[in-house]
């Protein structure tokens, strides 16, 4: 799943069980104020309740949770503070404002819970300075004082814990997603990505291809310069990528010295000339590791989207293939399909007869 979804999934969570909560106390409320002749009151709960009740519906699906939760609280909290500026509620009903910092944190995260609290929790104040202020219980200095504790108390613990939750998803997003050596993304994340390309592809009909690397006789390096210096290349090469690459291709590191990229809006013919400017680009790299100078070459099989497969796996395969003819044909050189490889030789025929 990617990172985004996770917690997107998570907010939905929160949202749909925050929903029930809503419907289920707003119709209780309800049900006491009709009968007591609150009758605002009492319509402005059930339509409260048929507002969540409804977006119950929507949020089962949509993908957009993070704007249907802004736009619940905002509502939710509106009235809530429409609600306490009535001149027939009771003192105690402010004790809601307590809840606020819980609700914003849980479903909007640290940044926007922390703003909407303050101000819905200080235009709630200021209407209960205003409204009992003339009434010397209601506003003693030890009534004051505890309520204002109480709800830094309740502000502060909401803030620091939804902090603390936030770094601790991305760190384990970036655990599950990136490679330790390289920085570069990993098995899932290509997986993942893969998957949202492989929809724009479909969609849009854009080209898309997959590009195998394998450093050549990788194996003499750790054995000739010891394993660091090893890494040191596999991180020299993954750099070199990067540079190279645009910042919407994905560059990931398969397993030990093998590489997948995916190139977003390309076809086979353009990979093929990418992958061969950075075959030309690492021959021409020298990598430096304790006063060495470490020369590497690579080979490339590419694949493209659609002639050559459907699914990650299906070109994985044809781009393995073409990477061991790669290997077999003697290394450091870029394999695509014969479709591929013709187009190439077409268009070097047509500018040699132009
Ligand atoms: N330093 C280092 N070496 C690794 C890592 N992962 C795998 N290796 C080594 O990579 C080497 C891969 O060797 P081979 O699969 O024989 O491939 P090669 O020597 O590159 O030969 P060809 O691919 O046929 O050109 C092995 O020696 C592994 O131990 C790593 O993270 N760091």
């Amino acid at each position: 799943m990617h990172p985004y979804q996770a917690d997107q999934e998570h907010r939905r969570a929160v949202l749909q069980a925050m929903l029930l909560v809503t419907i289920v106390s707003a119709l209780l409320f309800a049900a006491l104020n009709f009968p007591d002749g609150m009758f605002l009151v009492a319509w402005i709960q059930v339509a409260l309740a048929a507002f969540a009740a409804g977006l119950l519906v929507v949020v089962r699906r949509t993908q957009r949770v993070q704007a249907w939760c802004l736009r619940f609280m905002l509502v939710l909290l509106s009235a809530t503070i429409l609600l306490l500026s009535r001149p027939d509620i009771s003192p105690y009903a402010f004790i809601w404002l307590l809840v606020i910092p819980l609700v914003t944190h849980l479903l909007l995260g640290s940044r926007l819970g922390l703003w909407l609290s303050l101000g819905y929790m200080g235009a709630g104040g200021a209407i209960y300075l205003y409204r009992f202020g003339a009434s010397p219980e209601l506003v003693r200095v030890e009534v004051l004082a505890n309520a204002v504790i109480a709800a830094l108390t309740t502000l502060g613990m909401s803030h620091f814990y939804e902090r603390t939750r936030e770094r601790s998803e991305l760190k384990l997003t970036r655990l599950a997603t990136v490679d330790p050596l390289t920085g570069l993304a990993n098995r899932a994340r290509l997986i993942d990505v893969f998957h949202w390309e492989q929809a724009q592809a479909r969609r849009k009909g854009t080209p898309l291809s997959l590009l195998m690397l394998d450093l050549d006789r990788f194996k003499r390096i750790n054995d000739e310069h010891g394993h660091e210096a090893g890494d040191t290349v596999l991180v020299a090469f993954a750099r070199m990528l990067e540079k190279r690459l645009r910042e919407t291709d994905l560059i990931s590191r398969f397993g030990g010295e093998e590489f997948l990229v995916l190139l977003n809006n390309t076809d086979g013919k353009r990979a093929l000339a990418i992958a061969e400017e950075l075959r030309q680009s690492l021959e021409q790299l020298a990598i430096e590791h304790q006063g060495k100078i470490l020369k590497l070459t690579v080979s490339i099989g590419v694949a493209e989207y659609g002639p050559d497969g459907m699914d990650l796996d299906a070109l994985s395969r044809v781009a393995d293939e073409r990477l061991y003819q790669a290997k077999a044909k003697g290394r450091n050189r870029v394999c695509g399909g014969p479709a591929l490889r013709a187009g190439v030789e077409r268009e070097a025929a047509a500018d040699a007869t132009s």
